[in-house]
């Protein structure tokens, strides 16, 4: 097995992956692509275009029907049992009504570290208040998660990813429903994560966003549309393969512009 920290191939390789579910549905078709270490990855694509089942069948949550996934060069089960592989869930996925307080879910970030007594030693302590007062929530610390606005549940899992201190990074949508404030120290969080050599995949409906946060794209249809730096492959041609002409002129106007396409207008 590779060693996580001296690895330096495809940090997630993805090679020629379908997903078909049990009722018959095609989630995903012959996906392959390769991220480097040290990158942010913007996953784009419409509704119902296998964004979350790719970013699944990569998280080890469901199981490719053919194809194969590949993490730091080890199987995704392994990759997973060395806790190298966070994740920041849509709001969606949580249960909010679970009795827990912020500093709770952030701990949870620590649990693989931790020893079969499962209590968190001095340095996993450490870990989560320093992830806590990065995502500036150490006053939250005793609140119940499910009692907090919508940006601030993005913060506690961030912290939590951040506790977790793992090479791979998955986000799923993490600037809906969040302000330009929370969203600026979300990607900056995430860019200090990368230069720190971290791996990062975002799907993302913030498209206008894309060239000013990211380094590759990923543009899916069930299939690969298109992957590749950001600079080459965020172009008109790919984007009205992927959205059709109208969304394309709507996002590369808004990027020219400088301003962003709300999210709702790419359902
Ligand atoms: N559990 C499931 N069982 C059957 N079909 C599914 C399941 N989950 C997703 N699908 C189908 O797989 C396809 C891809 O769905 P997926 O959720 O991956 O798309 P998405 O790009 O993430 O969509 P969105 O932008 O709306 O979140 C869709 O046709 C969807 O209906």
């Amino acid at each position: 097995m590779s060693n996580p920290h001296s690895y330096d191939g495809p940090v997630i390789d993805v090679s020629r992956t379908s997903v078909r579910y049990p009722d018959g549905h095609l989630g995903i078709q012959d996906i392959s692509l390769a991220l480097p270490r040290a990158s942010i990855c913007a996953l784009i694509g419409p509704n119902g275009s296998g964004k979350s089942t790719l970013c699944r069948t990569i998280l080890g949550f469901t199981r490719p029907t053919s194809g194969r996934v590949q993490l730091l060069g080890m199987t995704v089960r392994h990759a997973q049992k060395q806790n190298l592989v966070a994740y920041v869930p849509q709001a969606e996925e949580v249960d909010w009504q679970f009795p827990v307080s912020v500093r709770d879910v952030v701990m949870m970030g620590r649990q693989g570290q931790m020893n079969w007594l499962r209590i968190p030693s001095a340095t996993d302590r450490r870990c989560v208040e320093e992830a806590m007062a990065r995502m500036e929530i150490t006053d939250l610390a005793q609140r119940q998660i499910g009692m907090l606005s919508g940006g601030q549940k993005k913060r506690v899992f961030l912290a939590r990813a951040l506790a977790q201190g793992s090479r791979i990074l998955v986000l799923d949508e993490p600037f809906t429903g969040v302000d330009a404030h929370t969203e600026q120290g979300i990607m900056a969080l995430i860019r200090g994560l990368r230069d720190e050599g971290v791996t990062v995949l975002i799907v993302t409906h913030a498209l206008s966003n894309v060239p000013q946060y990211c380094d590759h794209v990923a543009m899916v249809s069930r299939r690969l549309i298109a992957f590749g730096p950001v600079s080459t492959t965020f172009n008109q041609s790919h984007l009205t393969a992927t959205f059709g002409d109208v969304m394309a002129e709507t996002v590369l106007s808004a990027v020219h512009a400088d301003t962003s396409v709300p999210s709702w207008s790419l359902s």
